[in-house]
């Protein structure tokens, strides 16, 4: 499918960098590089502005090459990017690690996956039907 988008970096437009890959990588689009503290948030911009189909949604999802080497991952992981949004989409990086790291212009620095979404209407009820699981929850099933 196509989805409509304005590139306001220069540079190459997010890709897919495998055949089958869900995600497309996303790059930083910063004057100067950008020291992330240990444990300090910072909110990256991409020079993107898409258009997505009504129906679906693009998620921000940390890469995990920067998660497991450095400690990088999204605060709000994953990022919703709805589809009536149309300002820059931003990339809400986190340090999680006990040094410094460095983001330059054009880093990939997350990961662009578009799905589908449902839109529902609720239907009020007084039971919700019986199921062998009920309310067993947070590991009740064991380790
Ligand atoms: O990682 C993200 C998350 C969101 N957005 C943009 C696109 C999204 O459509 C909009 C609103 O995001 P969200 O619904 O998560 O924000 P909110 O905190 O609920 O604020 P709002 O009241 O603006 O919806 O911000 C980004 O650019 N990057």
């Amino acid at each position: 499918m196509q989805i409509k988008i304005i590139n306001k970096s220069g540079m190459a437009l997010p890709q897919y960098e495998t055949a089958h890959a869900a995600g497309m990588d996303m790059r930083a689009f910063v004057e100067s590089e950008i020291i992330i503290k240990p444990l300090q948030r910072i909110l990256i911009p991409t020079g993107l502005h898409i258009e997505l189909p009504v129906g679906f949604e693009a998620q921000i999802r940390p890469r995990s090459g920067l998660a497991y080497k450095h400690g990088i991952s999204i605060v709000n992981a994953p990022g919703t990017i709805d589809a009536d949004y149309r300002g820059e989409i931003k990339v809400l990086l986190i340090n999680l690690s006990d040094t410094d790291f460095v983001v330059q212009n054009g880093d990939r620095i997350a990961q662009m996956v578009i799905a589908k979404h449902e839109t529902v209407q609720w239907d009020s009820v007084e039971e919700l039907s019986d199921t062998d699981r009920g309310a067993g929850g947070y590991g009740h099933t064991g380790k």
